[in-house]
């Protein structure tokens, strides 16, 4: 066994709470969201777990959840690495819009293969497939090799960026992930064995 990786999708934001699609666009955290990532910095207290380096993406919604998890384990000074691959899937022309609307619009159908399957791009925007394109070889070159140095690392990003790291840690098809949500502020704790393969994975839910 080696060591440990943390995921957190940021708390609800702004724009989840508006039913907007975000996507790039920078939206804060709503009141709501505030607990919510103080809460996965509890969690994450409460299981003795102590990350050595963050890594978040360079969205406000991520990087303050970031700063609230280490807030509540006292690591205020850690080390964070911020980086665009991390970033939300980009949603192009949806972004701003609600995603009601783009169901009446364009059918509900529709507007499901957009948010969830693997390899259909939004109009002007990412599949899933295109932002694991630039997520898996970050975690590869940056992240994974402080895990296998038997470290705990804490990346805190959002829905689709790390829908694109489970679907690959997980070894999921692109049928399976459409049915894969990550839910707001609940860490999922992997440890890895010593060849990169998942040992465990544990949700922290309430
Ligand atoms: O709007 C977005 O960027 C994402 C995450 O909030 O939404 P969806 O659930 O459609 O992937």
């Amino acid at each position: 066994m080696s060591g440990t990786l943390i995921l957190v999708r940021h708390g609800q934001s702004e724009w989840n709470l508006k039913n907007l699609f975000t996507g790039w666009r920078d939206p804060g955290l709503t009141e709501k969201g505030h607990e919510e990532a103080k809460s996965a910095g509890r969690k994450i207290k409460a299981l003795g777990l102590k990350p050595n380096i963050a890594f978040t993406s360079v969205l406000s919604r991520a990087n303050v959840t970031n700063d609230h998890i280490l807030a509540e384990l006292g690591l205020e000074g850690l080390q964070t690495i911020r980086h665009e691959a991390l970033n939300e899937r980009d949603y192009g022309d949806l972004s701003g819009l609600n995603k009601d609307d783009a169901r009446a619009k364009w059918g509900e159908e529709q507007v499901h293969i957009w948010r969830r399957s693997y390899d259909v791009q939004p109009p002007g925007g990412e599949s899933l497939k295109d932002t694991g394109a630039r997520v898996w070889p970050y975690y590869l070159h940056t992240m994974q090799p402080h895990v296998l140095r038997g470290g705990t690392v804490l990346v805190s990003a959002h829905g689709n960026s790390l829908r694109a790291l489970v679907m690959a840690l997980d070894g999921l098809s692109g049928e399976e992930v459409v049915k894969m949500e990550i839910a707001t502020g609940i860490p999922i704790v992997y440890s890895l064995n010593a060849d990169s393969t998942v040992a465990s994975k544990q949700i922290l839910e309430d």
